[in-house]
């Protein structure tokens, strides 16, 4: 392990020995700390920049994470890593299979000439949450790139973000979507980009009951930090496991749902089911909040969810 990364530790053995500082105190500055010096990958001016991967055990940041993410020299170092070695085995052993890039950094161009952009001045902001291996990372790039790698990403460390156009009754609605990690060590940064958040889509995995259960706690950080009216959907994800794996049922999901009065679908990123219609319903409605009309403005995303789950159960197009 380099020095950089064995720093936190240090600190706390030597602290833990002053009279003058309690543990408490001193697990606070050493996270306080950690989360600074995690920060400043945060302001990378590049997208892709402020996404690190890394694995498990710490080894390594994921070599794979979105296909042709190049972590920064200082974040590998951060984890104790030497660069230019794993420049070189992220070269040899993965940028054959990913050399398309992860496309979708740049808006999706549409193609429809005569479709109008609804607010050109926003983007609108999307924040997929949830607890760690919910799928949130797959699930945005099944949706970006309509694939799924099975086991392809490690855990999401800090953020990411990618742009989508949704079209939505012939109007384009820009989707900045933000990928965040789900572990409990990185939720004060996340925290920071609740706050002009447009939407939010919170997965939980249908084959986990833990991470069902922390759903609660997760509405109790969106209602703390999120803006009133932000759109609330809540996805249960792995919805393709067969039932001896499952354990939270359908009607479960939907029972949380209408008791915090926020729409929900099942979805697989491995399968693509309602992934679509997950942004498709995010941008109408998040269109139907900020418009005029009044017939638009009765929109309702669980009715149109409900609806549209009803009719079909893969993905739609977009414009509806
Ligand atoms: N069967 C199945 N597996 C999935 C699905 N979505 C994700 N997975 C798997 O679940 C694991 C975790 O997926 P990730 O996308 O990395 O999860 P995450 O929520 O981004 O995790 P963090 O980055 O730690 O917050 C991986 O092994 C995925 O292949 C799905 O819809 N079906």
């Amino acid at each position: 392990m380099a020095e950089d990364q064995k720093s936190g530790t240090d600190d706390a053995s030597t602290l833990s020995d002053d009279v003058f500082e309690d543990q408490a105190e001193t697990e606070k500055r050493i996270e306080q700390k950690r989360q600074s010096e995690l920060a400043q990958y945060y302001n990378y001016p590049s997208a892709l920049n402020s996404r690190l991967h890394y694995e498990e055990d710490h080894r390594a940041p994921s070599p794979s994470g979105y296909p042709g993410y190049k972590p920064p020299r200082e974040a590998l170092q951060f984890y104790g890593l030497d660069p230019d070695v794993e420049y070189e085995r992220r070269n040899r052993d993965y940028y054959d299979d990913y050399d398309d890039g992860w496309r979708s950094y740049k808006y999706d161009d549409d193609e429809n000439e005569c479709s109008r952009l609804f607010d050109p001045t926003i983007s609108h902001k999307t924040i997929l949450l949830g607890d760690s291996g919910v799928g949130k990372t797959s699930f945005l790039v099944k949706y970006n790139t309509g694939e799924f790698r099975a086991g392809s990403f490690s855990a999401t460390v800090g953020i990411a973000l990618t742009n989508k156009i949704v079209l939505v009754d012939n109007t384009k609605v820009k989707l900045q979507i933000w990928d965040t990690a789900g572990q409990e060590r990185f939720r004060s940064v996340t925290h920071a980009y609740y706050r002009d958040a447009h939407a939010l889509l919170l997965l939980y995995d249908v084959t986990s009951k833990t991470s069902f259960d922390n759903i609660r706690a997760w509405l109790v950080e969106i209602k703390e930090y999120a803006q009133e009216d932000v759109v609330i959907m809540l996805l249960g994800n792995k919805a393709d496991c067969s039932s001896s794996d499952r354990q939270v049922k359908r009607d479960e999901g939907e029972r949380l749902a209408r008791e915090y009065n926020v729409a929900f679908m099942e979805t697989s990123a491995k399968t693509g089911l309602n992934v679509e219609l997950a942004f498709l319903a995010v941008a109408r409605q998040i269109k139907c909040r900020r418009t005029e009309s009044i017939d638009e403005a009765r929109f309702n995303v669980q009715d149109f969810v409900k609806e549209q789950s009803s009719a079909k159960e893969t993905c739609l197009p977009c414009s509806m």
